[in-house]
């Protein structure tokens, strides 16, 4: 077998893999990227930015519609095809050659392939042993978590990979999971013109944020035409000429087209081999310090260490790396405010603790809430107003917060400050919101603390 050396070997290229191996090879250093799907990871390709995109046209659609009884008629006619095509288009049919490029640019060895740690520096793809003589970097993302329902495996379901890629939309769709991505896209589809179900084993949707953003969801998908199963645990599952049929444990089924599995996201620690470097592979997640040290020269970021499936988190940890590698001043990472935005229509944007986890520490909570709709701005805009700010507290700090409505992931930007900031209640009552904004809903809440 070939042997070859390097300073760095970076396992996986998605967000926080792709920043760190660049920033690191244009450092000087001899760094080895292994990737065994596309540069760029999900987020590009089968993530963030084409459903973003989807959002961003399904949103275009309900705003259309809104028109009537505000500022005219409108006739709004959805074609699928303009999203496909810019999708397509922004992912280069799905090919990651301009991205690759910029890696190799920057002076980086691109090694294609699965990577598996084979010893303490050392990663093995294929026939070719990489060695490294600085550290790895564990940074292999995470994939669609498939649950073990009879019958699923063999049958053509959709996860997100199928969902972003389809260029025909489906006449009808169930979306077996009501977390982020099945609410994101369940709400794009049927406002496209889909019949759609989503089915959720627990009792709302969302079920990580605070329960009136599930609520509040529900009530919106209500109007879109969703049909949404709460408490519907998927017991079997079988495809034919006349699509799919999902058999629940209430003795209903919930039948479509098309069958999207967006039941939450895996990693597969043993198939990395971390064992190698004295890692559980049986564990979830890699645990790291706050250097992102896994062990002795190893360390992880994004998905796989379990802090927050998002983009801005795989990148946050990634300059903790590149720093730590670098030997230059690092901030150890604090996760207390880590902010998440569910982008359906009113977003979902929350930081910090619900009030149930803080409860669930012990915390002497205190909890103010306040709805858009009667907010200025919410009642200038008369439809499409949904929402609520709800505000957790520890005494005179914010631990918690979410911002529900439109533009909710921008409120969010403020109170995520103030969460990581420790900045007080007091200081916030006293700040001037500017009138009439969405925001300005945050300084009604204060004032029920
Ligand atoms: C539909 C959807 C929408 C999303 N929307 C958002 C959003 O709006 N905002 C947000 O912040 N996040 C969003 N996310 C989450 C976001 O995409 C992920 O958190 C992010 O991509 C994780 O980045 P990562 O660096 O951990 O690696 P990933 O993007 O998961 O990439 C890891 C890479 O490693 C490669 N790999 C894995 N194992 C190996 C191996 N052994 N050898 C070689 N290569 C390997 C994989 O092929 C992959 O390319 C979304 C996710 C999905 C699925
Ligand atoms: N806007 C964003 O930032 C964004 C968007 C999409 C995804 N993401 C990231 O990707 C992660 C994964 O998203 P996700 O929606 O797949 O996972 P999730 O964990 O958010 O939600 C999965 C849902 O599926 C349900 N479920 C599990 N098994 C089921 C079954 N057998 N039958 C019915 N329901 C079942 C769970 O109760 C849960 O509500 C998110 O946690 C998030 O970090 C982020």
């Amino acid at each position: 077998m070939a042997e070859e050396e390097f300073d760095v070997i970076v396992l996986g290229m998605g967000p926080g893999g792709e920043d760190a191996a660049g920033r690191l090879a244009e450092a000087g250093l001899r760094v080895a990227a292994v990737e065994s799907g596309l540069v760029g990871g999900e987020c590009p390709y089968w993530g963030c930015i084409p459903s973003k995109m989807m959002v961003r046209a399904a949103d275009l659609l309900a705003e259309g519609r809104r028109i009537p009884g505000i500022a005219g008629d409108s006739i709004v006619s959805p074609n699928w095809s303009w999203v496909a095509e810019r999708i397509r288009d922004t992912t280069d049919d799905w090919d990651d050659k301009a991205a690759a490029g910029r890696f190799t640019d920057r002076g980086g060895h691109l090694v294609r392939g699965f990577g598996r740690i084979t010893a303490p520096g050392e990663v093995t793809v294929a026939d070719r042993v990489l060695k490294a003589r600085k550290g790895i970097v564990i940074a292999t993302g995470s994939q669609a978590s498939v649950p073990p329902v009879e019958g699923l495996a063999a049958t053509p379901y959709w996860t997100n990979h199928e969902a972003i890629e389809t260029d025909v939309l489906p006449e009808s769709l169930v979306v077996l999971g009501g977390g982020a991505i099945g609410a994101e896209l369940a709400q794009v589809f049927a406002r496209f013109g889909s019949r759609v179900t989503v089915v959720e084993a627990m009792d709302r949707l969302l079920t990580v944020e605070e329960p009136e953003a599930g609520e509040l969801i529900e009530r919106v998908f209500a109007d879109d035409g969703i049909e949404v199963r709460l408490n519907a645990k998927a017991e079997r599952v079988s495809h034919g000429d006349r699509g799919f049929a999902v058999e629940l444990g209430d003795g209903s089924r919930a039948t479509g087209d098309r069958l999207l599995v967006a039941t939450g996201r895996r990693c597969d620690l043993a198939a990395l081999g971390v064992g190698a470097v004295g890692l559980d592979e049986s564990a979830k997640f890699i645990e790291t310090d706050g250097r992102m040290r896994a062990a002795e020269g190893v360390w992880a970021l994004g998905d796989v260490t379990g802090k927050g499936a998002f983009t801005h988190v795989s990148m946050y940890q990634a300059d903790i790396v590149v720093r730590d590698l670098l030997g230059e001043p690092v901030h150890e990472a604090e996760y207390q405010a880590v902010p998440r935005v569910t982008f359906t229509d009113p977003e979902i944007g929350a930081v910090g603790l619900t009030e149930a986890k803080a409860r669930e520490r012990g915390l002497p909570v205190r909890t103010a809430s306040t709805l858009i709709p009667s907010s200025s701005r919410g009642w200038i805009h008369k439809a499409g107003n949904e929402g609520f700010i709800k505000l957790v507290a520890d005494g005179d700090i914010l631990v918690g917060a979410t911002s529900a409505g439109p533009n909710g992931g921008e409120v969010l930007s403020m109170l995520t400050l103030a969460v990581q900031e420790r900045v007080t209640i007091n200081r916030l009552k006293h700040m001037i919101y500017a009138f009439p904004t969405f925001h300005r809903a945050v300084e009604a809440a204060l004032k029920g603390l």
